[in-house]
């Protein structure tokens, strides 16, 4: 770390990264009539030696970040093909272009849309989308000098099973109302990340968009399967789904809300209510985070500094 000798103290240039952020870069591929949609909004960070700009105001190594936003763009040119992989290229721009770029951080959603299906287009229309309501996916590229770290994720999956949960056997003190049951309605907006492993990406042998189609179908396998007795089960049966199959990825993460369902007292109406009617509660929500990893794995990877909203 570089020091900076003022007038009498010495100050030390901490962690710093700069860059655009939420760069909404919308490519439309168009070389027949049947058009492709990709949709991202993308953030690109540089991470390196960049004492001279903080202490001297001097800008020779400050790539601006105008131009950072402008690589996004150029890039989409020739395509995204999966938000990881588009991150991995404008990391390895940037690191192979300035010297003084040793790392950084680039991030990524993506937006998908679907193809209107009409009553002459059932196999969807050409060049008209409509959003696709589901999750919102996500990519994560850390490069620090030559190790590449990816994580990739999904956001606000809701999912709801409508029996076959309970929650029982919890302890009870004078503050206790729940009423134990073993017929729930069990519902959450999945966020999950998982990160491969560094030499699986070095390697180039993930597709990451088959990959991310599979990890969700398993996720979501994981969900319907057997009887929930808590959300924290759930995930892990969501987690080990995905990590016997995929040996590639070294860990998963997740932020579940409980959206709470409570049944609703219908007797002063005179009618009975067999686990039919609830009222869904927007707040407070329990909120249950876990995060499962293979046990051979080391913890010390950096690569989740910055995603917030997991534990
Ligand atoms: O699946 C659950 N996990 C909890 O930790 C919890 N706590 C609670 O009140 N209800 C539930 N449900």
């Amino acid at each position: 770390m570089a020091q900076n000798n003022t007038e009498n103290t010495k100050i030390v240039l901490g962690k710093n990264q700069y860059g655009k952020a939420e760069v909404r870069v919308v490519k439309i591929t168009r070389d027949t009539a049947r058009h492709e949609i990709e949709d991202l909004s993308v953030t690109s960070q540089l991470r390196g030696d960049f004492d001279a700009a903080h202490f001297d105001g001097d800008n020779g190594h400050v790539v601006p970040t105008d131009t950072q936003k402008n690589t996004v763009f150029g890039f989409a040119r020739d395509g995204v093909g999966s938000p990881e992989q588009f991150l991995i290229r404008l990391a390895n721009h940037f690191t192979s272009e300035f010297d003084w770029v040793t790392g950084g951080r680039w991030e990524a959603e993506q937006f998908a849309w679907e193809r209107i299906a009409t009553s002459s287009q059932a196999e969807g229309h050409d060049h008209s989308f409509v959003r696709k309501g589901q999750e919102v996916r996500n990519a994560v590229v850390v490069k620090d000098g030559d190790t590449v770290q990816v994580i990739s994720g999904l956001n606000d999956l809701t999912v709801l099973k409508s029996t076959q949960s309970g929650f029982v056997g919890y302890p009870k003190d004078r503050f206790t109302t729940l009423e134990e049951t073993t017929d729930r309605i069990l519902a959450t907006d999945v966020s999950a990340r998982w990160r491969y492993s560094p030499e699986a990406v070095a390697n180039g042998s993930v597709d990451f968009n088959k990959s991310y189609d599979d990890v969700k179908a398993l996720l979501l396998e994981g969900f319907t399967e057997g009887y929930s007795y808590a959300l924290q089960q759930t995930l892990f049966q969501m987690a080990q789904k995905v990590l016997n199959a995929h040996l590639e990825i070294e860990e998963v993460r997740f932020s579940t809300p409980n959206k709470h369902h409570f049944l609703v007292d219908l007797t002063p109406f005179g009618l009975d209510n067999p686990n039919e009617v609830f009222y869904a509660a927007d707040r407070p929500y329990g909120l249950i985070e876990a995060n499962f990893q293979r046990e051979s794995i080391s913890d010390d990877s950096n690569a989740w500094d910055g995603i917030t909203g997991f534990c």
